[in-house]
C-alpha cells in the first residue's frame, strides 16, 4: 500500500518523492510505504490551510463542532478496524490499541461539546454604560508534530481543540507510524470536512517538521516527542516567534509506602511499567519503596512478571508486545548494560528476546533492577522500554525528594492508606500529573495532560487547558453611553 499526503481535501500523487517502508514491529512484515515529503509539500499544505482558515473561523463554533461529532461517530464505527491497524504498526497489545482509539473518540465528543462552550468572560466595566468581555479567538494555521507511541490519540488531543476553535491544521505524524494518520485523513474526507481545514503531510521530522516551524504562515506548533527533539523545536520556534507547545519525556515513579496495599501497588506497577512495553511518556520507570516493604514488594513483582505473556499484540493473551524497532531494542540494551556496570542488581529480565518465535520482531523482557542508587544513569534518564529501577527510601520526605530529583516532571504516584501522607505527597510531588493508589498511566482526556521541568514548557494537551494553546484571548469593550468616556482618568483630585 502506498500512503499519500492529504492536502486541501485531496490525495496527492507525489510520484517524485522517495518512500520508506512501514514495518510491523511484532514480525517484520512490511505494511506500507510512506512518502518522505519535502518543503514543497509543506508549502502546499500550509497554503491550503491558510486559504481555508478565514472561512472556517467564520463558521459558527457549534457547526464546526458538528464535524467533530461526525468524526467521533466514524471513529466509533471503525474502532476495531483501527485498533487492529494500530497494533500492527506500533506493536501495543490489542486491548491497549482499542483504548487508544477510544481516547480519540472521547476527545472528538469532548471537543465537539466545546463548540457550544468556548467560554469567555464578562466582567463589569469601570465606567457607566460600558460592557466588558473577553473571548477566545483562533490563531490561524497550526502545525502538529506527533510521536509514534500514541499515533492516533495524541493527534486528536491537538487537532480537535485546534479545529473546534477555528484554526486549520497541518499534521506531520511520526514516520514510524503513518497508518493511523492516513486512516484519520480518510475520516476527514468521509465526514466532508471543508478542504484545507485538516492536512496531513508525511515525512521526516528534520525536513517536514523543520519546514513547518520555519513557515511564516504557521503560527502555532504543537509538539509531542522526545526532550531532545523538543528543545530543537523550541529553539527554532523561538527564532521564528512561534507559539510552541511541547510535551516531552518522563521518568515517572510509583512511591510505595510502608502502609500501602502491596497487591494493588504490584498490579499498578506491572501495568504502568510494562504496558505498551514501557513506551509511554507516563510509564513507570522507577519504584521508590519504603525499606520495610522492599523485600516483600520485590518478590511479589517477580512473581507477577512471570505471569506476563510476551508476543504479538494481536494475540489477546499477550500482555507485553514488541518495542518499536531495532534502534529502540539497542537503546534499551545499552541502558541495561549501563545499569549492570553501575552496580545495580538485576532482579528479573534484562535480555532482548531473539530466538524464535521472537526472532522477526523486537522484543525485550520486562526488566527490574534493584538496589538502584538515585544518582545512577538508569535512575535519571528516560529509557522508553520495559525497564524499572527500584530505589529504597526510609521516609515519605525522602521518597518525594527522590521523585523530584530527575530532570523530568510528568507523572508520579503514591501508594499509601494514610490520608495525611497522601495529601502531603500530592502537594509536594512536582509532576504535572499525580496519582493516588493508581499507577502512573491512564490519563483522562478532560483533564490537562503534561508536565513540568524537562517534560514541557508550561502548556498542556487535553482538557480545557488545551484551548489555551490554540486560541488568543481578545478583550472587547463596548461603550454604549453615546459620549467619550475616558478610562484611566483619575477625577478625584
Ligand atoms: N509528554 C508527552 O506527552 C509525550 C512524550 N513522548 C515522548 O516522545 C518520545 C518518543 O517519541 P519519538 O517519536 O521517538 O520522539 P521524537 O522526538 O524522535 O519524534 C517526535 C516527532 O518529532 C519529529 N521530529 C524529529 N526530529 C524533528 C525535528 N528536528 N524538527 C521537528 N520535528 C522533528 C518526528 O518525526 P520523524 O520521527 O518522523 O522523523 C516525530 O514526528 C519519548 O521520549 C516520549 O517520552 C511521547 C508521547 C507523549
Ligand atoms: O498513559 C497515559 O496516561 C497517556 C500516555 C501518553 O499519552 C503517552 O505516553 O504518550
Amino acid at each position: 500500500m502506498e500512503i499519500r499526503n492529504f492536502i486541501d481535501g485531496k490525495w496527492m500523487i507525489d510520484d517524485g518523492l522517495s518512500t520508506v517502508p512501514v514495518v510491523n514491529p511484532a514480525n517484520g512484515e512490511q505494511l506500507a510505504n510512506v512518502p518522505l515529503s519535502t518543503k514543497a509539500q509543506v508549502d502546499e499544505a500550509v497554503a491550503a490551510a491558510k486559504k481555508a482558515q478565514k472561512a472556517w473561523a467564520l463558521v459558527p463554533a457549534p457547526k464546526r463542532a458538528d464535524f467533530l461529532y461526525e468524526i467521533g461517530f466514524k471513529l466509533k464505527e471503525k474502532k476495531e478496524y483501527l485498533a487492529q491497524i494500530l497494533t500492527k504498526e506500533m506493536g501495543k497489545v490489542i486491548e491497549e490499541a482499542r483504548g487508544e482509539v477510544q481516547e480519540g473518540i472521547d476527545m472528538a465528543f469532548y471537543m465537539a461539546g466545546e463548540g457550544r462552550r468556548l467560554f469567555g468572560e464578562t466582567t463589569p466595566s469601570e465606567l457607566a454604560d460600558k460592557f466588558a468581555m473577553s473571548v477566545r479567538a483562533p490563531i490561524g494555521v497550526v502545525g502538529l508534530i506527533t510521536p509514534w507511541n500514541f499515533p492516533i490519540a495524541i493527534a486528536t488531543w491537538k487537532a480537535f481543540p485546534a479545529i473546534v476553535s477555528g484554526n486549520t491544521v497541518v499534521w506531520k505524524p511520526a514516520t514510524e507510524t503513518p497508518l493511523m494518520a492516513y486512516e484519520m485523513a480518510k475520516i476527514f474526507e468521509e465526514v466532508g470536512l471543508p478542504e484545507g481545514v485538516a492536512n496531513v503531510v508525511f515525512g521526516a521530522g528534520s525536513t517536514v517538521g523543520t519546514a513547518m516551524i520555519e513557515h511564516p504562515d504557521v503560527k502555532v506548533i504543537s509538539f509531542t516527542g522526545s526532550t531532545e527533539t523538543g528543545s530543537k523545536v523550541a529553539e527554532l520556534g523561538g527564532k521564528h516567534l512561534k507559539k510552541v507547545s511541547l510535551e516531552m519525556g518522563g521518568k515517572n515513579a510509583v512511591i510505595v509506602m510502608d502502609d500501602a496495599n502491596l497487591q494493588l501497588a504490584v498490579e499498578a506497577i506491572i501495568w504502568s511499567a510494562f504496558g505498551t512495553a514501557g513506551q509511554r511518556c507516563t510509564a513507570c520507570s522507577r519504584v521508590i519503596v519504603h525499606k520495610d516493604v522492599k523485600t516483600e514488594l520485590e518478590s511479589m513483582l517477580v512473581k507477577s512478571i512471570g505471569q506476563l505473556t510476551i508476543g504479538d499484540g494481536l494475540d489477546p493473551t499477550v500482555k507485553v508486545g514488541p518495542v518499536i524497532n531495532q534502534g529502540a531494542l539497542e537503546k534499551i540494551n545499552r541502558y541495561v548494560e549501563i545499569g549492570k556496570k553501575e552496580g545495580a542488581n538485576l532482579l528479573v529480565g534484562g535480555r532482548a528476546l531473539t530466538a524464535p518465535p521472537f526472532d522477526k520482531g523486537y522484543y525485550f523482557e520486562p526488566t527490574i533492577f534493584t538496589d538502584v542508587q538515585n544518582d545512577m544513569v538508569i535512575a535519571q534518564e528516560e529509557i522508553f522500554g520495559p525497564v524499572v529501577s527500584i530505589i529504597e527510601v526510609s521516609s515519605l520526605e525522602e521518597a518525594i525528594e527522590v521523585n523530584n530529583s530527575v530532570k523530568f516532571g510528568l507523572s508520579s504516584s503514591i501508594f499509601s492508606q494514610d490520608i495525611n501522607k497522601i495529601f502531603k505527597a500530592q502537594r509536594d510531588l512536582d509532576t504535572g500529573i499525580v496519582y493516588v493508589n493508581a499507577g502512573t498511566t491512564g490519563a483522562e482526556i478532560h483533564l490537562p495532560f503534561g508536565g513540568t521541568k524537562g517534560t514541557g514548557n508550561g502548556h498542556r494537551d487535553s482538557g480545557q487547558a488545551a484551548l489555551d494553546v490554540y486560541t488568543e484571548w481578545k478583550s472587547i469593550y463596548v461603550d454604549y453611553s453615546g459620549k467619550l468616556q475616558r478610562a484611566q482618568i483619575d477625577t478625584e483630585n
